[in-house]
């Protein structure tokens, strides 16, 4: 359970404070929450708060209701490493690692071992529409294809919170649906995912939408949606 309480960020910048985000409360359901909003809105701030890579100036983060800020820079990063997947506009896939090696990497640093790690990462692949193309170094792939494997390195370990800001800022408007309609899976399968994006047709597809102006919380949207008949998938 993620949750913001009055959660609050200013920037100092010379002479002026920059008020990013400016109390925000919202506790995070699972499934997928789209968050939206014009250029500077708050958006990108709001998500690294929420991950706790950068400190509320007031309020704060809440997961499972331990309060982020009650942790050392070293817990904040157990908690990520544990808890939370991120696909970012940029994929930073590994250049000189083959797909599978990409999607095994986190799972290595979690001192998984090889076999168990690689399998893992071969059905994690799998999953995302790229069983066959593990051997492939990421410039063999598209940037639909390479954003895919970071999604599968996202869920390496398996966690129950997703991250993605602007996961399809650079990919044409088909990859990007596919990417989103993963993002979506996920959410399905109980994970509670948070996309950022400018994109609010492809917003539409999540649950429901916040909508942030001058960091503040403007509204809620909650979107309608037909009941989904139960996936046959295995989850991942
Ligand atoms: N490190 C920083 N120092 C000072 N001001 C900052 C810093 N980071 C963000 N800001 C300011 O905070 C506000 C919110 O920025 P943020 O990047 O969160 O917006 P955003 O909605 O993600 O924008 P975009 O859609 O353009 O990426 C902006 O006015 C920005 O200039």
């Amino acid at each position: 359970m993620l949750e913001a309480i009055n959660l609050h960020k200013r920037y100092h910048q010379g002479e002026i404070d920059v008020v990013a985000v400016d109390h925000f409360s919202y506790r995070f359901p699972a499934g997928l929450t789209a968050i939206v909003g014009p250029s500077g809105s708050g958006k990108t701030t709001l998500l690294n708060l929420l991950a706790g890579f950068d400190v509320p100036s007031e309020g704060e983060v809440r997961l499972d209701t331990t309060p982020l800020s009650t942790l050392s820079e070293d817990g904040r990063s157990e908690v990520r490493l544990k808890h939370m997947g991120f696909v970012f506009q940029q994929w930073n896939l590994i250049p000189t690692l083959t797909a599978l090696e990409n999607v095994a990497f986190p799972m290595m640093l979690a001192g998984v071992g090889l076999k168990e790690r690689t399998a893992r990462a071969a059905h994690l692949l799998q999953a995302v529409g790229l069983g066959q193309r593990g051997k492939h170094l990421p410039s063999k792939l598209s940037g639909g294809e390479q954003q895919r494997v970071a999604i599968a390195r996202a869920l390496a370990l398996n966690p129950p919170i997703l991250f993605a800001d602007e996961p399809t800022g650079n990919l044409d408007s088909v990859s990007g649906a596919l990417v989103v309609d993963l993002l979506l899976q996920q959410a399905q399968e109980g994970r509670t995912v948070v996309l950022v994006t400018h994109d609010l047709e492809l917003a539409r597809k999540a649950e429901r939408i916040l909508h942030l102006k001058d960091g503040r919380l403007l509204r809620v949207e909650e979107m309608a949606r037909e009941a989904t008949p139960p996936t046959a998938r295995e989850p991942v």
